[in-house]
């Protein structure tokens, strides 16, 4: 199913929690919406469900204008920050219940381990949700929803209690289920590598608004303001005020851009984070420091970096 959103706005005691926002996203396609914290996702998000009224503006799902009906009435399943699971439900009775009288409970039972066990929660089944930790209740929620293989996927920061690796798996396994059984999704992140990672395409959000739409190579190579610059890739764009930016004419630059070298800007080392493969260096230019990737870790003697912007002098 695709999804319009025409101009909806909403306020919230006469702060705009969304500002005219305009969005098509195609049938099967995976969209994420990104953005700081308070800039507006869940807000967005909760419109399309219909648990959220809006001032104005419409909302079609397939073509037809849903903007009055209530959630239900929306071939929707969600995912949300704040798991709501039923306490007095195992597990397994949790995953199966969205899909009672839809598939027999053989069915439903074989399925529901199947995504357990994807999700590593397989020897949990008879587990009350009070037994388990955030995470394990959050990949719960996630195989619940997934039973369902609805016709939308509302997805609210579903992986936010996961670690690092249970994040990477569990990813995966959505966009692989997204992808195999072509389910609309519109998913909420403030995590960019997460949105890099699954989006078809994605749109920057801030104070309501939406700031910039496309794929993620497309935003990457084409940023469209200082906000976006300093919001998207991992790390972001440095941004340079005064005559290095008078000169490039360019927005900001990244860390794969600044080579360390002979060249003619003086930069002295202020700090470096070790990430596995290479070096995230910080080089303070008098007011305005820049980013670099470096293959080896600076020492004391070379604190004194001569930088080179390789890409724009
Ligand atoms: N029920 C509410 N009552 C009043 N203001 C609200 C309410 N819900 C959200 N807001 C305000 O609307 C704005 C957008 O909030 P929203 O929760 O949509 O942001 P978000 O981008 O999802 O943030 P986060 O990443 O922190 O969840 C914020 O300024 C927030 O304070």
């Amino acid at each position: 199913m695709s999804i319009e959103l025409k101009s909806i706005s909403k306020s919230y005691r006469g702060i705009k929690a969304l500002d005219s926002i305009n969005l098509e996203i195609k049938k099967g396609e995976f969209f994420v919406i990104l953005g700081p914290s308070g800039s507006g996702k869940t807000t967005l998000l909760r419109t399309v469900a219909g648990l959220e009224r809006i001032d104005s503006g419409r909302i079609l799902i397939d073509g037809k204008d849903v903007t009055e009906e209530p959630p239900h009435r929306r071939d929707l399943a969600m995912v949300f920050q704040n798991y709501a699971l039923y306490p007095h439900k195992t597990v397994l009775e949790n995953l199966i219940m969205p899909v009672e009288g839809k598939m027999n409970r053989e069915e439903a039972v074989k399925l529901a381990g199947e995504l357990a066990s994807n999700l590593k929660i397989g020897d949990m089944l008879s587990r009350y949700p009070s037994e388990l930790s955030g995470g394990q209740q959050q990949r719960v929620a996630l195989a619940r929803a997934l039973m369902k293989k609805p016709s939308v996927f509302l997805m609210d920061e579903p992986l936010s209690n996961l670690d690092a690796i249970q994040r990477v798996s569990a990813r995966k396994l959505i966009r692989d289920i997204q992808r195999e059984n072509n389910i609309t999704t519109l998913y909420v992140t403030h995590d960019q590598v997460e949105a890099m990672a699954l989006a078809d395409r994605i749109a920057i959000m801030n104070t309501g608004k939406v700031i910039q739409t496309g794929t993620p190579e497309e935003i990457y190579s084409n940023v469209k303001d200082r906000f976006v610059a300093t919001f998207f890739g991992n790390p972001p764009m440095s941004l340079i005020d005064g005559s290095l930016l008078d000169l490039t004419g360019k927005i900001g630059v990244r860390p794969e851009d600044v080579e360390i070298g002979e060249g003619n800007v003086k930069g002295r080392v202020s700090d470096v984070e070790f990430l596995g493969d290479r070096y995230l260096v910080y080089i303070s230019l008098g007011e305005e420091e820049v980013r670099a990737f470096y293959p080896y870790r600076l020492r004391g003697e070379c604190s004194h970096a001569v930088i080179l912007f390789d890409k724009y002098l």
